[in-house]
This record gives C-alpha cells, sequence and structure tokens, in this order.
C-alpha cells in the first residue's frame, strides 16, 4: 500500500529526470557545450575548454534547468565511435546535435550522420535541438545558412529548432535548454517512456 502511494506521489510531485543526448561530428564542442551547461546551471565550474580532450567515452552531466533535472549524456564524434550513439536512443527523450558553424568543411559529414539519427527508429519522435555552435568566431554561418545547407527531409513531425550559440561565451544557451524542456515535458515521446518505466516519475 505504502508503495502504491509513494510511487503516485513521487508521479504527481517529484520532477521528471529528462535524459538529453548530445550528437554531434568530432570537434563541433559537444564536450565544450556540456561544460559550459554545468557553469551555467549548477554550483560546479565546468572544465575550461583548453582542459578538454576528444571524447572516447561517455561524458555525463547532472543539471537543474527550467525547474526540471536534466542528464546529459556527451559521447564521441570520430567515425570510429559513432556506432556508439544508438546504444543510448531508446532511453534518450531528446537529442542535441552540435554542428561547427565555423567549419563548413563539416558541414557534409554533419548532415550526413545527422540524417542516419533521424532515420534510425529508436529516436522516433525524439525532439530535436540543432545548435550551430561556434557563433564567436567570425566565419560563423547563421542558422538560416544552415537550415538552408543542412535541408533536412527526415524531420517529419518531428519537434525542432535551430539555435545559434557559442559554448565559450554562453550566447543563445539558455534560450534553447528553455525550449528544449518545454518542448521535452509536452513530447509524446516523454510519455512513452514514462509508461514504459511505470509509474516512478522518474523515465
Ligand atoms: N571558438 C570556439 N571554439 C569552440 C567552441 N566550442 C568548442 N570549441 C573548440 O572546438 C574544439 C572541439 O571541442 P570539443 O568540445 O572537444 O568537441 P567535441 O564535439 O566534444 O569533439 P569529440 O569529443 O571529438 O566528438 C576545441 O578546440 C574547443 O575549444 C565555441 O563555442 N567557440
Ligand atoms: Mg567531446
Amino acid at each position: 500500500m505504502f508503495s502504491l502511494f509513494y510511487g503516485l506521489w513521487n508521479y504527481m510531485f517529484s520532477k521528471t529526470e529528462f535524459h538529453v543526448l548530445i550528437l554531434g561530428v568530432d570537434k563541433a564542442g559537444k564536450t565544450t557545450l556540456l561544460e559550459k551547461l554545468k557553469s551555467l546551471y549548477s554550483n560546479l565550474e565546468g572544465l575550461p575548454p583548453d582542459r578538454i580532450v576528444p571524447t572516447v567515452g561517455l561524458n555525463i552531466g547532472r543539471v537543474e534547468a527550467s525547474n526540471a533535472k536534466l542528464v546529459f549524456w556527451d559521447l564521441g564524434g570520430q567515425i570510429g565511435l559513432r556506432t556508439i550513439w544508438e546504444k543510448y536512443y531508446e532511453e534518450a527523450h531528446a537529442i542535441v546535435y552540435v554542428i561547427d558553424a565555423g567549419c563548413s568543411s563539416s558541414f557534409e559529414d554533419s548532415k550526413s550522420a545527422l540524417g542516419k539519427v533521424l532515420r534510425h527508429e529508436d529516436l522516433q519522435g525524439a525532439p530535436l535541438l540543432i545548435l550551430a555552435n561556434k557563433q564567436d568566431l567570425p566565419g560563423a554561418v547563421s542558422t538560416e545558412e544552415l537550415v538552408r545547407y543542412l535541408d533536412l527531409k527526415e524531420l517529419n513531425e518531428r519537434l525542432y529548432m535551430f539555435e545559434a550559440v557559442s559554448a565559450y561565451n554562453g550566447t543563445g544557451i539558455k534560450f534553447a535548454i528553455d525550449w528544449l524542456v518545454d518542448v521535452m515535458e509536452r513530447s509524446k515521446r516523454t510519455e512513452m517512456l514514462r509508461v514504459r518505466a511505470g509509474v516512478t516519475g522518474h523515465v
């Protein structure tokens, strides 16, 4: 009986924990973004950019933002590591896809890797936040240019947004995360993951 009430209490009053997968090709700035998120949303001072090395395993960042608990999973973007991405798809509430907006020679690779992500059935209905990172660089392209360049055909009914950010100086990040939390809270995918996890309030 107690556990039934406890479960119900949790379901109604505890904050949902959202799992957010940070993807993108190597050097897009994913880990730098994760460390910036820690600095912006927690008491932890994230690692400074000059101490960040290319990711081989998994980096995890837990923060509270927009009154929600967020767990970010940051994976390596090197070609040989991208096969690991799909192991995390089933549990993810949303995807943050990071692109180096200052490096047009990486756009083709970014586009094809993103197309593959979006076609994967385990990510059905997952909201998508595409970040045009490195806006502090003078040559960085705008979100409008990136939208035109990517010309994504796989978006279908998916909730998505493009946002211009800089993981160095924090430009655009809070706005993007507010949007992400808002859409995760009302997405069918969150409902589906919640049902799958049982009535615990933690999905
Ligand atoms: N100017 C500028 N450089 C950035 C920004 N974000 C990341 N960088 C630089 O881009 C390079 C790659 O950053 P990482 O965060 O390691 O990139 P990553 O996407 O995690 O790379 P992998 O772990 O290999 O997949 C580093 O030299 C960073 O300092 C940014 O907002 N502005
Ligand atoms: Mg990394």
